[in-house]
């Protein structure tokens, strides 16, 4: 299906695209933005290596494509960013505007299989799936994107979507990274209340959405997976990131190529994304072939 294109704006020698396409896994139009770097624009163009960015609760497209600064290194590596959207939009399901951590703009990245969500709510399957093929099917877009070679990353609740999404489709993401995410989603008041609303009342049925709990059981031993987390995130301090347990099942499970680092002092904000995102630009590029 055709992407429309409502802009395209240069930024660091390459061109950002606020883009808009028809979901079928969510029956809505959906927004994404595209960050192509100037070695994707040549003449012809270049096919180049992708990372996907999930963003947070109450978030669009546009706040890490404004403020998170990736577009600085990802010009410089050579890779490609793709920014989707936090869900569905414009459904008016009951309950879906209800609260800023559920339903619109607070999808958690997976498949719901409760009803009003269900059949909507389809986001696992639009971000590992559909919209990956749409880009690869877009005879414009497939001419910069090498959609066989990508990575994933997230802050917050697009932390746990890039988690757990790289940890559920073993090979189909060379590495992960993450900012503050939400490491343990069943054992947190905002994955209770998501996967409550999202899954049903079943909690062992939540666990195949719960980073900790696939991390724990990983048969692959190696894992590509930078996190970062401030020490001075209120969220953190609440109980509701819990990268300790991830840590810790990362130990138990003799996960090798883990890596959380805690960064002294940064807040939950774009503030402390930004000031990392270079590094997690990196590592996604190193796992990509580019560095
Ligand atoms: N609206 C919430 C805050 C939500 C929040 O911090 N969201 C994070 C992701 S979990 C975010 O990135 N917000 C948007 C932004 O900072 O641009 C509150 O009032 O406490």
């Amino acid at each position: 299906m055709p992407f429309e294109t409502k802009a395209s704006i240069a930024s660091f020698g390459g061109k950002l695209l606020k883009l808009s396409h028809p979901s079928s896994s969510t029956t809505t139009p959906m927004a994404v933005n595209i960050y192509l770097p100037p070695a994707a624009l040549t003449t012809p163009p270049t096919k180049v290596p992708v990372l996907f960015y999930l963003s947070g609760l109450t978030c669009s497209p546009e706040n890490c494509s404004e403020k998170g600064f990736f577009q600085h290194n990802a010009s410089r590596r050579g890779l490609a960013v793709v920014y989707p959207d936090t869900s569905p939009r414009g459904l008016n399901l009951p309950g879906e505007k209800d609260a800023w951590d559920f339903g619109e703009a607070a999808s958690f990245y997976i498949d719901a299989t409760q009803e009003p969500f269900k059949g909507k709510y389809n986001m696992e399957t639009y971000i590992t799936s559909e919209l990956p093929q749409a880009l690869s099917g877009d005879p414009e877009l497939a001419q910069y994107l090498d959609l066989d070679n990508k990575a994933i990353t997230g802050h917050s609740m697009g932390g746990h979507g890039a988690l757990s999404l790289y940890l559920k489709h073993p090979g189909l993401y060379k590495s992960v990274s993450a900012f503050a995410p939400i490491a343990n989603p069943t054992r947190c008041p905002w994955g209770e209340k998501a996967f409550g609303g999202y899954l049903g009342p079943d909690r062992e049925a939540w666990k195949a959405h719960d980073s900790t709990e696939l991390l724990a059981k990983w048969k692959g031993k190696d894992v590509k997976m930078l996190v970062d987390v401030g020490t001075g995130d209120n969220f953190y301090k609440q109980g509701q990131l819990l990268p300790e347990n991830l840590e810790a099942a990362a130990k138990e499970a003799g996960v090798e190529g883990f890596e959380l680092r805690y960064q002294d002092d940064y807040d939950h904000s774009y503030y402390f994304m930004a000031s990392f995102s270079d590094d997690h630009v990196d590592h996604a590029a190193t796992h990509l072939g580019l560095l």
